[in-house]
């Protein structure tokens, strides 16, 4: 195997070179990109603050397949399986409702005591964490609303809860030398044709204005919000809506959380990022599959995810582009799932560092359209999984679908154990 794909590899670096690409430099590219993994995908966003009750929010994980993690232990565990079958680097992104404590904590109490076990296990595996507050799954987000909320407690619960978030956040970033993206998702919205519009968005406004007022070092922390058309429960009126978060986002310098299922469904984020980053610092992605809706299926290497990584690459976003996935099937194995939609991320950012794009840039400038169509469709069948195939080896990953009989075994010998 290795044999074959050494020269493979030497093969495919000719080709590319016949192009003006240097593979090696792709590879070197690559290793620059972390991908963000979502811890979420690992039980169906139960989380272990209350894991038996309901996902609320407009947000659902249809499937019931054996064997999810049940503890914060058993989460690490498989999170340590999944990541061993991707190559490069990975960060985890994780919610609030993973604390970890022997006592209940409300929400608006949560402290970086809370997560010390995730920050040792970071260190562990040399991957930086994320963090996100829950603003669903509680008994006062049980009718629809949290930080646009009309009642002045119930609101200014759901600030401290950000609050606290946020500190939970730049501990993060502090203890492992790399900052903590946290985003801010909230549910809030209406089934039916609200009256008023306008005050819950004032309200969220001046709610999101006190949660960042505390200052941070940008080294440790950085602020993200996302905004969404729709959720189920919330179909016809969504207060963090595109115009919202990206004015918000505009005006306070925050990052921009773009999610690939929380638009109309022909309107894509590929084509948001060039006209986003001009106007805000920083954008976070949540890579994501809808199918029909807001679906959240697991990514495939498809048209839409390479339009993403190219666009990332192509306007050289290395450090103004934070990647993270935002899935969770549990109709398949959770673990196959989370290796699946990484890897194929992976991919699609090699396949994007792997185009002769300024030959490209060259031909659309001159107005060589035909040029142009032809050699984008040219290149797509360049031999690129030989420089992945390369990528894995050199980091102890299985280049092939190999990596699925390693899936197999760890669900035999431990996920099916779990009752
Ligand atoms: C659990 C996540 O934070 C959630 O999926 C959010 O990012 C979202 O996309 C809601 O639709
Ligand atoms: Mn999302």
């Amino acid at each position: 195997m290795t044999t074959s794909i050494n020269q493979a590899w030497e093969l495919a670096k000719q080709r590319f070179a016949a192009v003006g690409v240097d593979a090696e430099q792709a590879l070197a590219a690559l290793d620059r990109l972390p991908v963000s993994m979502h811890c979420w995908q690992g039980d169906d966003v139960a989380g272990f603050e209350n894991p038996e009750g309901s996902l609320t929010g407009g947000i659902q994980a249809t499937g019931n397949y054996p064997g999810k993690a049940r503890n914060a232990t058993e989460l690490r565990a498989d999170l340590e399986q999944a990541m061993s079958l991707i190559p490069g680097p990975k960060r985890l992104n994780l919610h609030a409702i993973y604390l970890e404590s022997d006592t209940p904590v409300e929400r608006n109490a949560i402290k970086p005591e809370h997560f010390k076990n995730w920050v040792e296990w970071a260190k562990k595996q040399h991957i930086g964490l994320d963090f996100n507050p829950s603003c669903f799954s509680h008994p006062l987000s049980a009718d629809g609303f949290t930080l646009s909320h009309a009642n002045d407690e119930i609101r200014q619960f759901w600030i401290d809860h950000c609050k606290a978030s946020r500190r939970i956040s730049a501990y993060f970033g502090e203890q492992l030398g790399t900052p903590s993206v946290m985003n801010i998702w909230i549910p809030d919205g209406m089934k039916d044709v609200p009256v008023d519009r306008l005050g819950p968005r004032q309200r969220l406004i001046a709610a999101l204005d006190e949660v960042i007022s505390e200052k941070f070092d940008d080294a440790h922390h950085i602020d993200a919000v996302e905004s969404k058309l729709f959720g189920i429960g919330a179909e016809s009126y969504t207060v963090g809506s595109n115009e919202f978060y990206m004015g918000y986002a505009a005006s306070r310098q925050t990052a921009l959380c773009l999610d690939a299922g929380h638009f109309h469904p022909t309107e894509v984020i590929s084509d948001k990022i060039s006209a986003a980053m001009l106007y805000v610092p920083r954008l976070l992605l949540h890579v994501s599959r809808p199918v029909r809706w807001d679906s959240d299926h697991v990514v495939l290497l498809d048209d839409e995810t390479q339009a993403i990584a190219s666009e990332i690459i192509r306007h050289d976003l290395f450090d103004r582009v934070h990647i993270g996935l935002d899935f969770f099937d549990a109709s398949i194995n959770r673990i196959a799932a989370w290796v699946i939609g990484t890897r194929n991320m992976k991919k699609a950012l090699l396949r994007a560092l792997l185009e002769p794009t300024d030959h490209l840039r060259k031909l659309e400038l001159n107005g060589d359209y035909t040029g142009r169509l032809a050699l984008m469709e040219e290149q797509k069948s360049l031999p690129w999984q030989a420089v992945w195939e390369m990528y894995c080896q050199r980091n102890d990953t299985p280049a092939g679908s190999e990596w699925l009989e390693s899936v197999r075994a760890y669900e035999e010998s431990v996920l099916r154990k779990r009752a």
